[in-house]
Parts: C-alpha cells; structure tokens; sequence
C-alpha cells in the first residue's frame, strides 16, 4: 500500500477554500445551515411531532486522536468514529484492544455528549436520511494504517449506516463515565474502488511529496475523471451505478424524491452546497442498517454493535448495561464480527439518482466569472492549492498552471444611483438610498455639507471616543456630479493587474464591454490588456507570519504596498511612491485622496506616504481590525473602486465595558459604493474602534496613510532593486493588526 491520495492538501486553509463540501476551520465537520431553501417534509401524518430544522453535514474529518472504540475497519470501507466535540486528549491507557489503537493517546469526555448537540444533531440527521458524506483522512488521525505524507486526502463517499450512544468510562471507581455518540461509516461502493487500494506504479515506492514532486499515475488520472464527474472519454456525466437494489430505501423515512431534492435541490452552484431542510423526524432512533434488537425497557432498536447486545439509547435505565444489569468493562468489550463487515452494494441506492450529488473534485472558476478567490485542483499532481496571485496560479506542489490561463474579464465602473440621504434606511422605488446605520444610543451625530462638486457626510463620535470623526466623501450624484477620475482609476487598475495575454479568447463578460484609454487594447472579447512597460500591480495574497495554528496561512485578499516600507504580520514588501515611477492609478489616487480628505480635514498639513491597495475578488471581504501602528498619523483615508459595499466601525472587545450604555458595539455601519472616499479623522478612532469591510462583489480599495518611519521603527526602504520582482515579497511589511 503506498497511499496516493487523488485530492491532498498540506494546510487546512487549502482544504476550506477548494472544497464547497468542507469549509471548516475549526471543527471536524462540515455542517451546514446557511442554505435559503428550506422544504417542510409531510408532516399530516404526525400532526404532534416537533418540527427540527436540521443542518446537512457534507464532509467529516477524521483527524486527531480515536476516542475508545474508534475503528478502520475492512481496510476503511467500515470507520468507526466519534462525532461532536466536548473532548479533551488524554494519554494512553491500554485498556482498549478492540480499537487496535491501545497505545495511542485518545479523546476522552468531559461531559456527556447529547443527540442535540449541533454537529452530533446534524450527523444523526445524515444517518435517520442516509445522505453520503465525503470523508478525509488528515495527517494526524492515528487509525490510518499507513503513513498519509500530507496534511490532508479526502478518501471518499461513505454514508452513515448505524448512530449510537455508549458510555465511556474514565477508570475511577464507580465512575459510569459520560454518554458518546458514534457513528458507523461505510464507504459507497458505486464510486469505484478506493485509491489507496490502487496498484503502485513507479516501483511501487512510498508516495512522499515532501521528498519529491509526486505526480498522477495512470490509474489515479482514470479515477479522477470518475471523481470530477466526467465518463471514461472526458465527456461530462453522471457516475454510473447499479441501481438493482434500491430496496434500502424501505426504511420509509424518505422518499428517493425527497432525499433527492435534500442532496440535489440547495447543491446547484458550487459554493453552495447547503441546505437547510425541516423534518419530521419519524422516529428518535437512527436508522440501523446493520443487525439490530428492541430493548425491552424501552423498546426503541439498538444496533448489534458488540458481541453482547446492549441498549444503546442514552434515556433508557438499561442504557449500556449488559444482561446481567452490571456495566461491561472497558477492556472486555469486543466489536460483533458482521458489525466491522461492510454492507457492500446495497448502500448504492444512497447516491440519489444513481450518482454522486457532486464531484469530489473542484471545478476551475469559470473565466468569465470574478469568483476566483477558491482555491484549486491540480489534475498533475492532486494538490489543493490557495489562489496567491490573481493571473495564472501555480500548483503549490508541482507548480503547474492550476487556474484560467486568461486575463480575468474587465469589470466596467458600476453607473451610480442616486444618494439620496435616507437615514431611516428606507428605498424610494428601485433607487438605492444612502443608507447609515448609526446604532441607537451610541451619541454618533451626523451632519451634511455639499460644496464643490462633492456631498460631505461627517459622522462625530461622543466624546468618550476622543476626538474622533468619520467622514465619507464622493461626487454629488444627486446634483448631477460623476465620478470619472475613480472611473478612470479602476479601469487603470484593472489594465496593470491582468497581464497582457494575446491568446485569450473568451467571451466577454456581460455589460462589462467599454472604451477604454489609449494606454490600453482591448481583445474583441472585451478583456483589457497591459501593452505598456509599466510594472503590473503587484497583487498578492500574503502569508500570515502570526497564524497561531500552525502551517501556512495566507491573508484573505490580495494587496501591495507603495510607501513607507514596515513591520507587518503578513510577509509582504514595499513599492516605492514616486512621482516618476509609480503606476499611473497610484499617483491619481493618491491625488484624489488629497483633495478629498483636505475638504473634510482642511488642516492635513503632510501628504500621504503610503498607500496600501487590496484588490477583493468575489466573496472576499476585510473581518474587524485596526490600523494603529507606531507612526501612523491621525488621518486614514480610503477610496473605494467597483463594487459597493459596507463599513462597519465597531467598540473594541476590551472597551466595552467603559460604555455600560451602549448595548451595540458597531456604532456606524456605511454604504460605501464606487468613488467613495472614507476619511478616518483621530487616534483614539484607531486606538478604541475597529473597523471591518464587506463587498458586494469585485471591488479595489486604496487607504493612505501617513507614517513616521522613524517611530515605526526603521528608515524608509526605497531601493528599487530591493522591491522589485520576487523580493518585493520579501519580510519587510507592516504591523497592521489584520484579523484574516
Ligand atoms: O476596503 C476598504 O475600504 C478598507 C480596507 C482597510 O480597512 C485597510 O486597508 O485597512
């Protein structure tokens, strides 16, 4: 057995963002509950039961250390596992052979788990339906027989077969322990083989990327066709199965409809993949697709899972009791035989229609699409990889070309609605309204002014804050203002961040098509290209030197930085700001920042010295943070470019408590849209609040700052040889508390 898995990744963050089927963190199952679709199941034949809003798991993680009684089992077409959380590692204590795992630490309890915990409600929910799951097998999870070489491999569909309760004792005397729910996975034979039974090829050695690049064998590249849902000659098409035996689905909890549109109907476009589905549940037991008995006190079913029967329903006085009334002991508590045993094609019938409910492989973004923030497959080697450039990402293993090879499509400046001010946060018709929120009670005052062309909104903060403002400015649309320098902008940062590329062919992007300057082409499909010399924007996303978990992490957008180079927690370098050499969108921006902060804040003596711009493909957004750093200046300002969105400005977490009154922390919430230039007037603004973006879409944002080089700890770095090419990647950045 060498273990070539076909889908791997070394960090969790490659994982989340490539596969729509598990985007957690931190938790060991992909749960989810955000889907808007919601179908109420016939509930007329059980006009009392209580209607539960359950959540789909679509992957499981088998990570970590086995709780007792944990299993890889038929060479991991049977895994016993242990669901929801409550655990803490403790070391080994030998007293549990029928795992195999008797000499590794294990997960024990500290409290009792329980049906409605949220991940255990939602795996019980998967087995009463029988719905696949995908699961992956990560570097540490101590069953696998083998050594994985790689943080993470999905292995494949499985489907929940039997849920069941146990009790786990902690080895004091007379310390029944806590109640543990497990769950019986079985792998879905309709999907082929599994990958780790696949003949070696190259000599049969150890599949190790850390040691070398490792790349697809052939029978690995015929099943990954299988596993993106394509047929044996590439076409697109539905994995075939045998669909004899469906008489699985005689459990009569639902029916092949129902469990069709619980899979198919919220999975449309990947990323969602999600549903939230009310039932009624028709029963409080599992469904048990292996041997089962009734109990006789509370004659609810349990599986057979160890060879002497027990009631594994944690509400009943015989739970987990033997025959003889008395309490099984660890160490004799031996699996039934037929209970490792896999079931085999009868679980077929559980892929709805036949097949899969959705490839295991990520599809490439589309090329038209903006959506290019997942992560990606490579089909040489199977590695997951995060997008850290925006043109032609590479495979973090074996550095082939794993996204379009095309320029992204041009996104044309939005037309701007009007900004009729409406506080109230009321629409008049289809218009968009300026619409603040300024929280109840938190004493922020706004006031208005136009002049010159611009509209002016001040937001004052109560004097607790310090002397703190928040400004907005942009163009007075209502008074027939544009706002054509931040159009020019955007499609000048468009031109030099997607290089030139003569063999693109794709189709334009709808309504996306414009003029553009002389500087620029565009190709009949409406891709804007660089044709000239001047260096490309050096959009990226950068690591995280700070990530508390380990591995490497990225920063969620893509950004540079022109200016003062500083002490950062992302690894990044600096672009010189010069009159001469920087990009044509820097210095208008820079420009435009000028004039509209100093028509707010009329005494900003010092003009700006760096300027930091972060590109947010779609889905992509800034979570709650600060700019304060040693040096910064009391003026923060920012343009906004593309797509509208929001600004948050929130209390910090730690201030909270001196304003006992004000009940919410987000003081000012603003629309921000295309041209808008948020000016941020204070220290204290920085020191006491943190501020956060959400996006509609495609957007740029440019913030100046003023930065005293020498507070901040070193002299400005201007070398252009230093900051150029791949150094300009380099450790010099800044120390912005980013939360990513
Ligand atoms: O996206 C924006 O408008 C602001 C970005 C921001 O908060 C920052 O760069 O610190």
């Amino acid at each position: 057995m060498t273990g070539r898995p076909i889908i791997w990744s070394e960090t969790r963050q490659e994982l989340c963002e490539s596969l729509p089927y598990y985007r957690a963190y931190q938790t060991g199952c992909y749960v989810t509950s955000s889907h808007h679709s919601t179908k109420t199941l016939s509930t007329a034949s059980h006009p009392s039961s209580v209607l539960l809003k359950d959540s789909v798991p679509y992957g499981y993680l088998l990570a970590g250390f086995p709780s007792r009684r944990d299993a890889w089992s038929a060479n991991g077409r049977v895994i016993i596992s242990h669901g929801g959380g409550k655990s803490h590692v403790v070391p080994p204590d030998g007293d549990d052979a029928a795992a195999g795992s008797a000499s590794q630490p294990k997960a024990s309890l500290r409290q009792d788990q329980s049906a409605s915990d949220s991940i255990i409600r939602a795996l019980l929910h998967s087995a009463r339906h029988r719905l696949p799951i995908v699961l992956i097998a990560g570097e540490g999870y101590a069953l696998l027989p083998w050594k994985l070489a790689c943080g993470y491999a999905v292995l494949g569909w499985y489907v929940i077969t039997d849920a069941w309760a146990e009790r786990e004792a902690n080895g004091g005397e007379g310390d029944l322990g806590y109640v543990r729910w497990k769950f019986r996975f079985e792998w879905i034979p309709a999907q082929g083989e599994p990958w780790w039974e696949l003949e070696a090829e190259g000599g049969g050695k150890g599949w190790d990327p850390r040691l070398r690049v490792e790349t697809l064998t052939k029978a690995q590249r015929r099943l990954s066709k299988k596993m993106r849902g394509k047929t044996a000659d590439g076409r697109s098409g539905a994995l075939t199965m045998s669909r004899s035996d469906s008489s699985s689905s005689e459990t009569g909890h639902m029916d092949e409809d129902e469990r069709e549109h619980l899979l198919f109907g919220p999975l449309d476009p990947a990323p969602q993949l999600v549903s939230t589905v009310t039932i009624t549940p028709r029963s409080s037991t599992p469904c048990t697709l292996t041997n089962s008995a009734r109990c006789l006190v509370c004659h609810s079913p349990s599986p057979t899972v160890f060879a002497d029967w027990m009631c594994l329903q944690p509400t009943c006085p015989a739970f987990f009791l033997l025959s003889t009334g008395s309490p099984p002991a660890e160490h004799s508590l031996t699996f039934a035989t037929s209970f490792l045993r896999p079931l085999g094609a009868s679980l077929d019938s559980t892929f709805p229609s036949g097949q899969p409910p959705f490839p295991l492989i990520p599809e490439r973004p589309s090329s038209t699409s903006m959506d290019q923030s997942r992560g990606l497959w490579c089909k040489k080697c199977g590695r997951l990889s995060c997008r850290e450039v925006i043109f032609q990402p590479r495979c973090s293993h074996c550095g082939s070309t794993v996204g379009n090879r095309k320029p992204l499509p041009f996104v044309a400046a939005p037309t701007l609605e009007r900004d009729s001010m409406d506080v109230s946060g009321e629409t008049e018709g289809d218009a968009r309204v300026f619409d603040p929120v300024i929280s109840d009670g938190s004493g922020v005052i706004m006031s208005v002014r136009r002049d010159a062309g611009l509209v002016m909104y001040t937001f004052t903060f109560p004097e607790t804050f310090g002397d703190c403002k928040v400004h907005l400015v942009q163009s007075d649309v209502d008074r027939g203002g544009r706002e054509d320098e931040a159009d020019r902008i955007f499609e000048e940062f468009q031109r030099l961040t997607w290089p030139s590329s003569s063999s693109s062919t794709e189709a334009p992007a709808k309504s996306t098509e414009r003029n553009h300057s002389t500087s620029s082409t565009t190709s009949q499909s409406g891709t804007i290209h660089n044709t000239s010399n001047v260096e490309a924007i050096p959009f990226r996303r950068h690591v995280l030197k700070t990530h508390a978990g380990g591995g490497r992490m990225l920063t969620q957008q893509f950004t540079c930085n022109y200016g003062v180079a500083y002490k950062h927690v992302v690894a990044m370098g600096t672009q010189p700001l010069c009159t001469l050499t920087s990009p044509a969108p820097i210095l208008s921006t820079l420009s435009l920042l000028h004039t509209r902060t100093r028509s707010v804040v009329p005494s900003l003596e010092q003009d700006f010295n760096e300027l930091y711009p972060v590109l947010y493909l779609e889905h992509q957004k800034m979570s709650f943070h600060d700019d304060g750093e040693p040096g910064l200046g009391p003026i923060v300002s920012s343009l906004s470019l593309g797509s509208a969105c929001r600004m948050k400005f929130r209390i910090k977490q730690k201030f909270s408590s001196h304003f006992p009154r004000i009940t919410n922390r987000t003081l000012l919430d603003l629309p921000l849209r295309h041209g808008s230039v948020v000016v941020q007037q204070g220290k204290d603004l920085q020191r006491m609040l943190e501020h956060c973006v959400n996006p509609d879409g495609f957007r740029i944002a440019v913030t100046a700052r003023r930065i005293d080089p020498v507070e901040n700890g070193g002299p400005v770095k201007r070398s252009r040889t230093e900051t150029s090419g791949a150094a300009r990647n380099g450790s010099i950045g800044r120390s912005v508390k980013r939360k990513e």
